[in-house]
């Protein structure tokens, strides 16, 4: 498997804030809220609590900044821009197009230049601090972190530079790619991840993609526009497996559109060299090539550095935490240890972290409150692009309830008419059928990770569909589409009560219509 992200960054702390008081002429530097993992939540987290005066120091062993910037979001949505933008001008000059894909990248992604993120650190009252950190806990709470650098990784740290004091330790360490037990992978040249991916200047002439994710489809749908002969492999029955089933009907049709050869159901069981470069073979007895394997089949959080503090992990691998993200050492919450962002694994995204960081941040500054995840959003920016938030009608019923569910084809409505859009997506509401509370609701159609934000907002809120039916969107935007859906649900729910569906007046116009 090709190597993950290599230890980047000039190797010194960023000068900035005063040091932090050393307990005595060979004690460590004490300081009063250690954040290890400089990613998504750090920065949301550093600056608030060193913004009300405590000493606040991140540790980081690669690039300020995490993932997000470097190696995931920002270079992802870069090339996915550039490729729905190649797609739709159809143009056959696929070289060309993948050289302005990727100086796009590079430029967003500051050519992985981190140096104005730890600029920023410094400018908010933060110490930065380049290098892995492994944790100690002492007895009554507080312990040490010991910072090594000039190692590559967690697992190979290099050299002690400093032992630190810490009061309250916040864990962010963030995720890295799992591998999936298939047979053989190890041994295998040309395998990829993300990373790689999404750093590779190289276009390759056919692709493999092992899973059906977020990773899968958003990278399966880039190569594929750009000429790359793409199969992807997925175990689930459907893509995006864990939404309501309309999202993978309707982003296996965009990717089929965009050329993607789609294998749901099936299992890779053995890779090996060969072919075009990787050959994979799968429970249906299919063998599938491609010059490089994309290994996109999830992540798992990075504990290396609390090994030994006793904290609890989820059956999921990440930190246990309660509703506040403090850190559970056997099922008893910590009140100085908290864990946010993918290492928690309870919203693996970057707004998860961002949110969880604000929940911590006003902890660290006493204003303690739970978290509250309810209709946290998962967007995927494939075209068109998936919003779904809350609960899927599977989990809902999982989880007891009793549920209507109503739908609505995105080609369904006036804005589809203007644009001339007739392309895969519905909106779907799962709704509880007692309340009339909306659950959670998927959305896949043009424009639909902004629009949809109106169904975060109802899911969070814990708005009924009496409420959302009330709703005025204008003519003609993509909003208009809730409104059958939500009549429709509306209906359901009455019904259910006895009360008969009610006529609505100006009732959903035919679509085409102003
Ligand atoms: C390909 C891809 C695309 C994505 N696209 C999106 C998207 O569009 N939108 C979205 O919301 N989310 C997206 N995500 C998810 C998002 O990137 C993560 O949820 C987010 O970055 C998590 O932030 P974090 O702060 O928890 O961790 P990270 O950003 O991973 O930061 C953790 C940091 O901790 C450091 N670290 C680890 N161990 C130690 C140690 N012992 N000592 C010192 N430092 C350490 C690491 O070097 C890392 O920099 C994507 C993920 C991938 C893989
Ligand atoms: N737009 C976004 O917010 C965004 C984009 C990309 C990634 N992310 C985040 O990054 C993380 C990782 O995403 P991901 O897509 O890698 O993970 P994932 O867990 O979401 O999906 C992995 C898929 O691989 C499949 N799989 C596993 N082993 C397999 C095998 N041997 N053969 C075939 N299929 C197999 C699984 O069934 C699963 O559907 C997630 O937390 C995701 O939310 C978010």
């Amino acid at each position: 498997m090709a190597s993950a992200q290599q230890a980047v960054g000039p190797g010194t702390s960023t000068p900035a804030p005063p040091p932090s008081p050393r307990g005595g002429d060979d004690a460590p530097r004490e300081v009063d809220v250690l954040v290890v993992g400089g990613g998504s939540a750090a920065e949301t987290a550093g600056p608030r609590a060193a913004a009300a005066g405590l000493r606040v120091v991140v540790v980081e062993g690669d690039l300020v900044g995490g993932q997000c910037p470097f190696w995931a979001c920002v270079p992802s949505k870069a090339l996915l821009l550039a490729a729905h933008a190649h797609r739709a001008a159809g143009d056959e000059d696929h070289a060309a197009a993948w050289q302005v894909a990727v100086d796009r990248r590079r430029e967003a992604t500051a050519d992985r230049d981190d140096s104005g993120k730890a600029e920023g650190l410094a400018e908010a009252g933060v110490e930065l601090l380049r290098g892995w950190a492994s944790l100690e806990r002492s007895p009554g709470g507080g312990g040490l972190a010991h910072v090594r650098r000039g190692g590559p990784s967690p697992e190979e740290p290099g050299e002690l530079v400093e032992t630190l004091r810490w009061r309250t330790l916040v864990v962010a360490t963030g995720s890295e790619p799992a591998v999936p037990p298939v047979d053989g992978l190890d041994a295998v040249e040309g395998t990829w991840t993300s990373d790689e991916a999404l750093s590779s200047d190289h276009l390759p002439t056919s692709l493999l993609v092992l899973g059906g994710g977020a990773v899968g489809c958003e990278l399966a749908q880039v190569y594929a526009s750009f000429g790359v002969r793409t199969t992807l492999v997925e175990t689930a029955p459907r893509l995006l497996a864990a939404e309501n089933p309309s999202v993978g009907e309707a982003v296996e049709a965009s990717l089929r559109a965009a050329g993607v050869d789609v294998r749901t159901g099936v299992t890779a069981r053995r890779a090996s060299s060969g072919g075009d470069g990787v050959v994979l073979d799968l429970d249906d007895g299919a063998r599938v090539e491609g010059e490089r394997l994309l290994v996109a089949s999830g992540r798992k959080p990075r504990l290396q550095c609390v090994d030994g503090l006793g904290l609890d992990v989820t059956d999921a691998g990440a930190l246990a935490t309660d509703v506040r993200y403090r850190a559970l050492a056997g099922g008893t919450p910590l009140d100085d240890v908290f864990a946010v962002g993918d290492v928690n694994g309870r919203a693996p995204y970057t707004h998860g972290a961002n949110y969880q960081a604000r929940v911590v941040a006003d902890a660290l500054l006493g204003s303690p409150r739970d978290g509250d995840e309810t209709g946290m959003p998962r967007a995927v920016y494939v075209e068109p692009p998936v919003l779904a938030t809350g609960m899927s009608a599977e989990a809902a019923r999982e989880a007891g309830h009793d549920v209507v569910t109503a739908s609505q084809a995105s080609h369904d409505t006036g804005r589809a008419h203007v644009e001339r859009y007739d392309g895969p997506g519905t909106v779907e509401l799962v709704v509880d059928a007692r309340t009339g509370v909306l659950l959670g609701a998927s959305a896949v159609g043009p424009e639909a990770d902004s629009w949809g934000g109106e169904l975060v907002l109802a899911v969070r809120g814990r708005l009924d569909v009496e409420l959302l039916a009330e709703v005025v969107h204008p003519f003609p935007a993509w909003g208009e589409l809730l409104l059958p859906a939500v009549e429709d649900a509306r209906d359901q729910v009455r019904a259910r009560r006895g009360e008969g569906p009610r006529p609505t007046q100006g009732a959903a116009a035919p679509a085409h219509t102003a």
